[in-house]
């Protein structure tokens, strides 16, 4: 069917009188974007604006999802009874669509356990461990801005569907023929009859106890981190639920919460965007910090599975922290932490993305630590720490995505920022004790290892239109790409949707990942650039990583690779 088909079919449903009301007011532009396409689930689940649409996070696309996760779980006969654990964060229509979705469940005899109200990410993978429920399911956008939401799944592992699960879970969707005929039982009965159950403070208390297990050195924090200076803030998600209380358990006292941000708000009123990537994101807790003079500012993303830093810089200034560098000194704290105190196994194994910083492969070598290198999407580190727990080959030590996601123990499968919080307020006790702070730590690991300077470039395209160029460029690229970057030679190109890693010569090795449409190119001197569209938002995103004795030199080439880069794409 064309998406005015599919137009008309809404127009001509039953909808609720706001949606309703929206789809008159579309214009055709609108029209196309909101009906040429059904959600996917890309890096991290289904994403989409909120409105009318099958393109777009509202009731009838919630019930969607869930009538093809029900009906997948029913394939799976008894084990479904095991049920589903459910969150949301403070977005519109987050905590509506977690009851629908426990409502259609119930309606497929699948017992679930809600939150009784907004939760981080990480507790949702934590509570899906805990209840040994088969599956999970989150309500978030994580950062995107407010006008979004979505619909994260979960495996019985904790972590995020993998994508031949997806998959399956689509083909069951796609079964589906008529999105509104997926009706919804009583959900008050079925709280009544215990087929939805309400869960919060004791799942809470048991997260927190195991929160408990990720600082390494207590004497440290005792000593050099109960006056070590914090600003906090939630940027209005979940992170307030538990953030405060881990961190005053873990024993940092001197923490000061941008208040105005501790309320939950669906529309993150003092921010233009809840990203923990972005520095405007920290302009409330830059005024609080000068205020009270804090060392650090720490940001959490709405779902409290990203965290952002601002180190306080000699001239008062507040300097942030890319991703890979907050990942690069997490890492190294582990490694040498762990090694001091005689507890780093002979088989410890750490997990990061292929876009993310090479430093950190560089710290784990030195400690004789294996790295593994997996596509975008935490999913893939999940996968691995489940892997090696099934084995026994490989002790997981930590996981990072450079942006800005990590996972220090694996009693949580995906990222968690409450944890991250901890260890990096460790990480700056640390240095503190050596009369340093973090940024002169990171200084310390590029003056060890040799600079590395990564940045991103993203450039928003969207719509069907925005998503036809994207794959132009992509193919440009794969077709027709520059022999060179900053007259550096092209050593190795590998291509993770051909599987093909192609060296200069022309020989030609077999990828083993998934299929995904990403290109790294590999330079003579270490630098690499990558490209791919994001699985999360309507963007094209292109790494640069480059490698030098010195920053200058390292921020040069970056310089170089980003004009190449445009220049090849205009
Ligand atoms: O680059 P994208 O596909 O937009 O993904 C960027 C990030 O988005 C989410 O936070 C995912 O959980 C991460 O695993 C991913 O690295």
């Amino acid at each position: 069917m064309s998406y005015k088909e599919i137009y008309e079919q809404w127009l001509n449903a039953d909808l609720t009188p706001d949606l309703h009301e929206e789809l008159l007011a579309m214009d055709e532009k609108t029209k196309e974007d909101a009906f040429y396409t059904y959600l996917e689930f890309g890096t991290a689940g289904q994403r989409g604006l909120l409105g009318a649409g099958t393109n777009r996070m509202n009731i009838y696309t919630v019930r969607l999802t869930t009538e093809g996760l029900a009906r997948l779980m029913d394939s799976k006969g008894d084990a479904k009874k095991r049920g589903v654990a459910i969150a949301y964060d403070s977005r519109h229509f987050s905590k509506e669509f977690a009851m629908e979705t426990a409502t259609i469940l119930a309606d497929h005899g699948i017992p679930s356990y809600v939150y009784d109200s907004l939760r981080p990410t990480p507790a949702l993978s934590f509570t899906i461990r805990e209840l040994k429920t088969l599956t999970g399911v989150m309500i978030t956008a994580s950062h995107n801005p407010a006008p979004y939401n979505g619909y994260k799944v979960y495996g019985e592992d904790g972590g995020q569907m993998p994508p031949e699960d997806a998959a399956a879970l689509t083909e069951y969707i796609r079964q589906i023929d008529d999105i509104f005929s997926i009706t919804l039982g009583d959900t008050d009965k079925y709280i009544a009859e215990g087929m939805i159950t309400i869960i919060g403070e004791d799942i809470d208390a048991k997260y927190l106890k195991n929160i408990e297990t990720v600082t390494i050195n207590h004497e440290l924090i005792n000593e050099y981190g109960r006056d070590l200076n914090i600003v906090y803030t939630p940027l209005h998600g979940t992170g307030e639920m538990l953030g405060r209380r881990a961190l005053a358990t873990a024993g940092f006292e001197k923490i000061a919460v941008v208040e105005e941000q501790a309320i939950p708000d669906p529309d993150f009123s003092t921010v233009k965007s809840p990203n923990p990537e972005s520095q405007a994101a920290f302009a409330m807790s830059e005024e609080l910090g000068r205020k009270v003079g804090a060392d650090m500012l720490v940001a959490t993303d709405p779902d409290a599975d990203r965290i952002g830093v601002e180190v306080r810089l000699p001239d008062g200034s507040y300097q942030p922290l890319t991703g890979n560098q907050i990942g690069a000194v997490l890492a190294k704290y582990i490694l040498e932490a762990h090694k001091t105190a005689g507890t780093l196994p002979a088989n410890a194994a750490m997990a990061k993305s292929i876009v993310s910083t090479e430093l950190v492969s560089h710290i784990a070598e030195s400690y004789n630590v294996e790295m593994f290198n997996v596509l975008t999407g935490f999913k893939f580190i999940g996968e691995k720490i489940h892997a090696w727990e099934t084995t026994g080959d490989h002790t997981y030590m930590f996981g990072f995505e450079e942006s800005f996601g990590y996972l220090i123990k694996p009693f949580v499968r995906d990222k968690d920022a409450i944890q991250a919080m901890l260890l990096i307020c460790e990480v700056a006790a640390y240095y503190r004790s050596l009369g340093k702070t973090l940024y002169d730590g990171i200084q310390d690991i590029y003056a060890e290892y040799g600079y590395f300077v990564e940045k991103t470039l993203s450039v928003t395209l969207e719509g069907s239109t925005g998503k036809e160029q994207i794959a132009e460029i992509m193919g440009k690229f794969r077709d027709n790409a520059p022999e060179k970057f900053d007259g550096l030679e092209i050593l190795l190109t590998e291509d993770f949707k051909e599987l093909t890693a192609t060296s200069h010569s022309g020989k030609v090795e077999k990828l083993s990942t998934p299929p995904s449409d990403v290109l790294k190119y590999h330079l003579e001197d270490g630098s690499w650039i990558a490209v791919r569209p994001s699985g999360t938002e309507p963007k094209i995103k292109f790494y640069m990583a480059a490698v030098a004795d010195t920053e200058e030199q390292a921020q040069s080439k970056i310089e170089h690779f980003e004009k190449e880069i445009k220049t090849f794409i205009a």
